[in-house]
């Protein structure tokens, strides 16, 4: 099938390249000149494990390629998938400008029997007004289909190729076979090809982060409760996963969820809500609690110097938003960096494997960059850790210990077993250990 993927982010890149692995014609179009070239030229614009090797073998083959240009591509493509950003506007709602920009580009360039599907992720309607909008411009009905997306970065091409579902919304019966056809290759372990209207798979996107999300600020919640009651949120973690109807998914304490996603998809169905005239209240307390909680680390390094961070040198190991990524989109590092530089900080010390120049891009020499996590550590006061990198699991302790003037370790994600660290002589802050208690 000739396959059209429009925008060439972390999903329409990885969308087009495992339709290619599974033989099909496809070709991703952007408006990001720079983009587009370094793709031509087979290098990939963003750290995805595995998606590199998949873009060069399938562009070798010939079954997958990549430009600006919609007139070359549109008129002979069956299937049109939209992966553009849907980022939040100021009132939290989703933007869907590029959308509307994508629809007007297409219009006059459809084939007759051209679907239109809608990957981004949108809020309920969007689908039935582009139909509407298509309709206007093109003067003839154009089947639109929604199929949201629930790859995870640093697993996306995992998560694409061997999905745990896949949703389509239609109009038509016919629409939902075409697609069912295109998915088969990805489903051959019986998982469901789950066909509904196109408000309900709109939808469910949506229902999905934010029940995820929920998740993360409840454990969250409860690890800061842990905190104060002498209780760990380790321990408790365990005593409550494995009731079946809980499990241990997704409730992993933290310093707060970021990414291009979670952030962006609660307060835009807080929005949806707000236009349907319902507060919703359990989303509400998600959002507030997780940027409560993207403050944590700083409130307990602040305590830890009793307010006085002037002049100090702090050293963080991970920035990305979370591992086997380069996305720093609503990464917590950042807000901790900002809140850090804002009380006086002298030397801020950094190492991401693979997040740095993007990090670099936005603050520039604020901070001191170094290749190797080790290296943030001479003359640092104390270390922070706030992306749990496998590479950052076995550290050591010996070493940090000596490098360190003041044994002190903030860790955001929970890496290390307390009692070891206390038996090597350093300090040790977790999120929602018993040990923690009485600190303030
Ligand atoms: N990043 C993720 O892990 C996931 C994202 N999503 C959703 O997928 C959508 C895309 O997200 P990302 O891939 O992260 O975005 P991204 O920002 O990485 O990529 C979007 C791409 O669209 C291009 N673009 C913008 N306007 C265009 C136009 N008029 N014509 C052609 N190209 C255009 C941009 O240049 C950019 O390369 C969003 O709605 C997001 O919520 C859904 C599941 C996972
Ligand atoms: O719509 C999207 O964009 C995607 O959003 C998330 O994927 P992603 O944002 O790539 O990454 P996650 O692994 O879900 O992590 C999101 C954030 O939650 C945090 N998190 C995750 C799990 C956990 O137990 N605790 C926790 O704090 C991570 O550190 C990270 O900051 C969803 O997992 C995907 O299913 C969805 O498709």
């Amino acid at each position: 099938m000739k396959i059209a993927v429009i925008g060439t982010g972390y999903v329409g890149l990885v969308t087009g390249t495992c339709f290619s692995e599974s033989g099909n014609y496809v070709t991703c179009i952007d408006i990001d000149e720079t983009k587009v070239r370094r793709l031509q030229a087979g290098e990939v614009p963003i750290y995805e494990p595995g998606l590199e090797e998949m873009v060069k073998r399938n562009t070798k083959a010939g079954r997958l390629t990549f430009t600006t240009s919609y007139a070359d591509v549109i008129p002979d493509s069956k299937c049109i998938f939209i992966a553009v950003g849907t980022p939040m506007t100021a009132d939290g709602s989703a933007n869907l400008d590029s959308i509307w920009k994508v629809a007007e580009s297409l219009a006059p360039l459809l084939a007759e029997d051209a679907v239109v599907i809608i990957k981004s992720t949108v809020p309920v309607g969007t689908n039935r007004k582009l139909a509407e909008m298509l309709k206007s411009l093109t003067g003839r009905e154009v089947d639109v289909a929604s199929n949201p997306e629930f790859l995870k970065e640093g697993a996306a091409i995992d998560d694409f190729s061997k999905p745990d579902r896949v949703v389509v919304g239609v109009s038509r019966p016919e629409v939902s076979d075409v697609l069912h056809e295109l998915y088969k290759p990805f489903l051959r372990t019986e998982h469901p090809f789950l066909s509904m209207e196109l408000e309900s798979a709109e939808m469910t996107k949506y229902v999905a982060n934010c029940m995820l999300a929920t998740k993360i600020s409840f454990i969250n919640e409860m690890a800061n409760l842990c905190e104060r009651v002498g209780a760990d949120i380790n321990q408790v973690r365990r005593g409550i996963g494995h009731d079946q109807r809980i499990g241990f998914s997704f409730l992993f304490p933290g310093v707060g969820y970021g990414g291009s996603c979670f952030p962006k998809d609660v307060s835009a169905l807080i929005s949806v809500a707000h236009d349907r005239e319902m507060e919703p209240s359990i989303l509400n307390a998600v959002d507030q609690v997780n940027t409560a909680q993207k403050r944590v680390l700083f409130d307990k390094i602040n305590r830890y110097f009793e307010g006085d961070l002037a002049g100090k040198t702090v050293a963080i190991w991970g920035l990305a938003f979370k591992p086997k990524t380069d996305d720093i989109r609503e990464a917590p590092a950042l807000v901790l960096i900002d809140l850090l530089l804002e009380a006086g900080v002298s030397n801020i010390k950094v190492h991401d494997p693979v997040a740095m120049e993007n990090v670099k891009a936005e603050y520039g020499d604020k901070l001191s960059y170094f290749d190797h996590h080790y290296d943030t550590l001479d003359g640092a006061d104390v270390l922070v850790i706030v992306t749990e990198w496998n590479e950052f699991r076995h550290a050591d302790f010996d070493y940090i210990r000596h490098k360190l003037t003041q044994p002190v370790i903030f860790d955001g994600r929970n890496l290390y077993e307390p009692s070891k660290l206390k038996a090597k002589g350093i300090k040790y802050f977790g999120i929602g250990l018993s040990s923690e208690k009485n600190l303030d």
